[in-house]
């Protein structure tokens, strides 16, 4: 299949069942995602960002609705390695070595062992020295960069990516969101990002969908037309402010409608 596949979701709903009660975490949804391309998801807390995500991952099935990738689906693309995703929870290996978890990455998505290609990564995440170290022995912040950095060992066609950076600190963050990008555009690969920080959405994607408090629908979809890389300049842009402020009013105009009633 396509290294670039679109993403594409069709009446996508999820609701879950808690205590008798039926919680609609995402609306219908109809959306394409095109491939290759870094869409971002925002939207208030817990209005479903995570669920949509585990729904592309084939992690969750849908209560209605169909999600392809490609013309896979979701479940298909993740038993075949196809995806990889890096949450805020990092989930690595406790008894495997920094080394270990990255190069697990890359057998698991069967690609051929590369020692290489794990220094490397681990080297860009920030973590050169720390590779014989466990999981135990690093901060929550250096087990997301380890997350990361797995991630990217399986060469994934799919990436997505749940606060990947949410207990990194400021100046890493910063460095991971220059260096990251040129990463993922090189190998093609198609991703979504959920993430709270609406510049880091401005500064990583092409495009960003603002959700709807739960449940999710999309309240607006906004292109995200900056050149890259984006280096200083273009943080420094009245563009970049520009689509910062819509973005961040699209999401107030949608989490408290009264205040704007009241303007
Ligand atoms: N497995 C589950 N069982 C029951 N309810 C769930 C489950 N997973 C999510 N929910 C509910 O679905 C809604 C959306 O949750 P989700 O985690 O997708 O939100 P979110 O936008 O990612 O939130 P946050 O930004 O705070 O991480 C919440 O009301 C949550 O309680």
């Amino acid at each position: 299949m396509s290294a670039r596949p679109d993403i594409c979701l069709v009446g996508v709903a999820k609701s879950f069942g808690v205590d008798g009660r039926r919680v609609e975490a995402v609306a219908p949804i109809n959306v394409r995602l095109a491939g290759g391309q870094m869409t971002a998801l925002v939207g208030p807390s817990g209005c479903g960002k995570s669920t949509l995500l585990r729904l592309i991952a084939g992690l969750e099935a849908t209560t209605e609705g169909t999600i392809t990738i490609g013309a896979e689906t979701p479940d298909a693309l993740r038993r075949r390695a196809g995806l990889a995703m890096a949450f805020q929870d990092p989930a690595l290996l406790p008894w495997r070595t920094v080394e270990g978890n990255v190069a697990l990455g890359r057998a698991l998505a069967r690609k051929p062992r590369d020692p290489k290609v794990v220094r490397d990564l681990i080297a860009l995440v920030g973590l050169s020295g720390f590779e014989g170290r466990r999981p135990a022995e690093l901060s929550g912040g250096m087990q997301q960069r380890v997350a990361i950095a797995r991630a990217l060992a399986g060469e994934p066609e799919l990436l997505l990516l749940d606060e990947p950076f949410a207990a990194v600190d400021a100046l890493t963050r910063d460095r991971l969101n220059t260096e990251l990008p040129p990463l993922w555009e090189a190998r093609g690969a198609s991703s979504v990002l959920v993430t709270h920080s609406v510049a880091e959405a401005v500064r990583l994607s092409d495009r960003i969908l603002v959700l709807t408090p739960r449940p999710a629908r999309i309240a607006a979809d906004i292109a995200v037309p900056l050149p890259r890389p984006r280096g200083a300049e273009v943080l420094a842009s009245r563009a970049f402010r520009a689509l910062c402020a819509e973005v961040t009013e699209a999401l107030r105009v949608h989490q408290y409608p009264d205040t704007v009633a009241a303007q």
